[in-house]
Formats: C-alpha cells, structure tokens, sequence
C-alpha cells in the first residue's frame, strides 16, 4: 500500500484534486490519501503557510499530490506554499512536460526548483530592494544529473537555456553542465533565454530536454502552454532525493473557482507522472486521457463546454474500456496478482 499526502489548496485546487484522486483510485487499489492542509488560511491562524507536525507526517510519505493555492502579494512573512514545500522537502528537480494530446509531441522542461531567485528572500531600503539569484556547485551538478539521465532515458539531448553572456551564476552554472554532460555522453545545445522564447514560439517540439534556472523554468514553461491548448492541461512532477510532489503548473483561478468548469487534466496527468514514479501505471491514465481529447466535450478553457465532473467521468470510462491485453504488461501482471479488483473489467 502506497500513501499519498494530499493538499488540495485552494481556488480550483480541490476540484482538480478530487478529479485526479478519482482517475487514480479506478486505476489501482494501493494508494491510500492523507489529506493535510496548507496555503494562506493556515498561516493567518499560525503565521507559517503549513505546520512543523504536518510537514513532519508528509515527509513519511510515499509522495505527494498538490491542487494549487493563491498567494497574496506583500504581506509581510507570508511565503507561497509550493514554493516553502520545495525547500523544506528540497524538491530540486522540476519535471514539467507540455503535451500535444492529439499527437503525443512533448516539450520537456527540467527547471532546477530550489536555488536562482529562489534561493532567499529579497531585502528591502527605503531607495531600493535586492534579490539574490544563487547557484551552488552541488545544486548545479544535481540537477544537471537530473536532467541528462532524462535524456539518456529518451533518447534525446539537452537545450541548456541560459543567459551566461551576462550572469556570472549563469557562466558557473554552464561549465558544470557541459562538464557533465560531456563525461555522460550526452549532446547539450545552448540558446540564450531572450532569443530563445521565439524559437519555442515558433518551433515548440525539437528542443529535447530543457534545462534551466528555476526562475526562467517558470517563465518558459507558462509560455510553453500556449502549445498544449490550455495551461489547464500540463502537469509536473517536483522530485527530491526523499519523496516527490506533483501539481498541475495551473494557479488556483479564483475567477471560475466554484463553478464546476475547471479543467482536471493537468491534475490527472499530474497523478499518472506519480503513478509511475511509485511505479504502478501511468501510461494508462496518459493513453485513456488521449484517448479522450481526441473526441470527448472539453472544458471550456479548451472550447468545450464539459464540467470537471463530465471529463473526469470520461476518461475513468476510457480506462475500463481498455481491454487489459492492450495495456503494458505491468497491469497485466498486478491483474494476474489479482492486485487490481477485476471488476474493471467487467
Ligand atoms: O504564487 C505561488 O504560490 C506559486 C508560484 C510558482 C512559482 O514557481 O513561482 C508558480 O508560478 C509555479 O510555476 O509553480
Ligand atoms: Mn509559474
């Protein structure tokens, strides 16, 4: 049995969540969910976006999944939630992959998740404020790894996107990249991050596996979404050493929380990366998930006029469509085991 702290956030986050903890439980049976809470509420009760408790039951966890949550501007101490859980858990590797569903094209983003502008808190004067962008020599290497062992995986290269032709961090961040990835045997193009930005607009699929600084992989990968038809579909998955945590990129759209319409893909395809990384079946929510965009009523950030409900419903009828033999044979093999209920398959 698997368990899985759950933190559904605020805005559309809970809709999307309880989307994506449907499609997980009509795939598997061995995922238990503990939800805790987190976000701006708790920290006006205890001045901290989740508590030291929580935060110690969520590290015994087997991974986490994440809805979204608002984070106020300017007020004083108050930190955004995700990007607290990335440095308390140390979550370096942000793993965020823009889909074309209709014919299984990615672009895959590696954005380092802990250093760069996020290293520290700015500081402020009363004539200016400073923000620090850090990049360590073990946080270089670690996410540098992270990436290049991706590319072996896919049999692709790495588009280091930088702007060393003016950062110093940039510069040392680039040697270590090359170095490594030279010893690894793996291709490593370079594309300086403005001129970059009109390549991914106009040649989004031939970039193999971006890696970046934390706050360009922010910047990049909202940009990158205008390729997947809505924001609202692209997941991610937030990896440490210990544990990892997956979220859809999306916000918490206060605008249409409430109204049923949000769309749940980018949370389902969200659980189908935590799904593989504790090893049951992703592939299957993804292929169900494709399977369904290619005909099903979509939400309306995509032009459909399907609810949350009705393409949640909808891919779940998807994955009891599929006949078992069609699927890779870890599933075969959970249902020889008899770990999988075969009521699915009636
Ligand atoms: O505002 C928030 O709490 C989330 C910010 C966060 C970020 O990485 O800056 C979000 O934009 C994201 O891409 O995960
Ligand atoms: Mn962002």
């Amino acid at each position: 049995m698997y368990r899985v702290a759950v933190i559904k956030g605020d805005g559309i986050g809970p809709e999307v969540v309880d989307s994506a903890i449907r499609v997980v439980n009509s795939v598997t049976d061995r995922i238990r969910f503990y939800e805790f809470e987190g976000g701006f509420e708790v920290f006006k009760r205890i001045g901290s976006p989740i508590s030291e408790d929580d935060l110690k039951e969520i590290r015994k966890m087997d991974a986490i999944l994440f809805g979204a949550t608002t984070t106020p501007f300017n007020v004083p101490g108050y930190r955004s939630l995700i990007v607290t859980l990335r440095k308390e858990l140390d979550l370096y590797a942000n793993l965020r992959i823009i889909p074309d569903l209709s014919n299984g094209k990615e672009i895959v983003i590696v954005r380092e998740n802990t250093e760069g502008l996020y290293a520290r808190d700015g500081i402020g004067f009363s004539d200016r404020a400073i923000d620090f962008r850090i990049i360590t020599l073990e946080g270089a290497r670690r996410i540098a790894k992270f990436a290049i062992n991706l590319a072996k995986e896919r049999n692709s290269f790495i588009t280091f996107v930088h702007k060393a032709n003016v950062l110093k961090g940039d510069r040392f961040f680039r040697e270590i990249v090359l170095e490594i990835a030279e010893r690894e045997g793996v291709e490593v193009r370079e594309a300086i991050i403005d001129s970059f930005m009109i390549k991914l607009v106009k040649n989004p699929w031939d970039h193999g596996v971006i890696l970046t600084e934390n706050m360009f992989g922010d910047i990049i990968s909202d940009l990158a979404t205008i390729h997947a038809g809505s924001i609202g579909i692209v997941p991610s998955g937030n990896y440490g050493d210990e544990i990892a945590l997956f979220e859809p990129i999306h916000g918490s759209a206060p605008d249409i929380a409430g109204k049923g319409i949000a769309n749940p893909i980018g949370a389902i395809l969200s659980a189908a990366m935590m799904l593989d990384y504790l090893g049951l079946n992703g592939k299957v929510v993804w292929e169900a998930t494709r399977r369904y965009v290619r005909y099903g009523n979509l939400t309306p950030d995509m032009g459909g006029t399907a609810t949350t409900s009705e393409v949640t419903k909808g891919i779940i009828s998807e994955i009891y469509s599929f006949d078992p033999f069609d699927i890779d044979e870890i599933w075969v093999e959970e249902i020889r085991l008899g770990r999988i209920p075969l009521t699915l398959w009636r």
